[in-house]
């Protein structure tokens, strides 16, 4: 479903006139399965959101390729990009990133609103959904009258309304404390078993990463799966 291959980037650093050219991701090759749930774990600064940036087109990389779904993104145009990424990618974040004047269905909704999908064939889907993620007594409550992790549950079903087949996860646990984490690994993993979704989940959380069918890990730039160095 996605193919990562040689993916190099670096970022410029310091002055102007004295920057220096810093390897981010160095060669990153990675495949993922359909219907897997992934983890890439990593120290802060290894490269694990410039990864999950690349790969869903917020950035560009410097050279190799990625191919999701049979399509090279790598060199689709912006315009062409935020297409892709609205059919392909639905995305979770460790800040929630609701939208505090609405509701929690509201919030669900918009991502179908901003498709231009008609109320009468929205409301079945995102009532479907509050279901599904356990939301249907506080459905009409607004962000700030939620929990943590009522909150990220709104956001996994906005992440899901559209029927995008990949799930990225930025930590999406790390604002949660230890027993609603463990409630929203729950519900990612079922997610995964019922819809057979991809997820790919980024953390610096071992007992996060434990939970996917395959785990990588980035160090400065370099990926490592199973004790197996990727890269060198
Ligand atoms: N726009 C940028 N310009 C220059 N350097 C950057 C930029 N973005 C990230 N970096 C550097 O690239 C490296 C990797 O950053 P990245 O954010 O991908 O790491 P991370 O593993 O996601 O870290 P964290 O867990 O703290 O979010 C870091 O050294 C960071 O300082």
């Amino acid at each position: 479903m996605i193919h990562i291959k040689d993916l190099y980037h670096t970022f410029s650093i310091g002055k102007r006139g004295k920057e220096k050219r810093v390897p981010v991701l160095k060669n990153v090759s990675l495949d993922i399965k359909k219907g897997q749930i992934v983890s890439i774990v990593g120290k802060s600064g290894s490269g694990k959101s410039t990864l999950l940036h690349v790969l869903a087109g917020f950035m560009r990389p410097e050279s190799g390729s990625i191919i999701v779904a049979n399509q090279e993104t790598s060199r689709l145009s912006e315009s062409e990009h935020a297409a892709f990424r609205l059919n392909n990618f639905g995305f979770i974040f460790q800040n929630f990133q609701l939208m505090p004047g609405l509701t929690a269905f509201e919030n669900i909704e918009l991502p179908l609103k901003l498709k231009g999908i008609p109320k009468k064939e929205r409301h079945p889907n995102v009532e479907a959904l509050v279901k599904k993620v356990g939301l249907t007594q506080v459905a009409d409550h607004y962000p700030n009258e939620l929990s943590g992790g009522q909150q990220q549950r709104v956001s996994i079903a906005r992440a899901l309304v559209t029927n995008s087949p990949i799930i990225l996860a930025d930590e999406p646990t790390g604002s949660l404390d230890s027993e609603t984490e463990q409630e929203i690994l729950l519900l990612i993993q079922s997610l995964n078993e019922s819809l057979g979704l991809t997820f790919v989940i980024i953390t610096h959380d071992d007992e996060v990463a434990n939970i996917a069918h395959e785990k990588y890990r980035l160090h400065d730039g370099v990926l490592v799966n199973g004790g197996v160095l990727h890269v060198v």
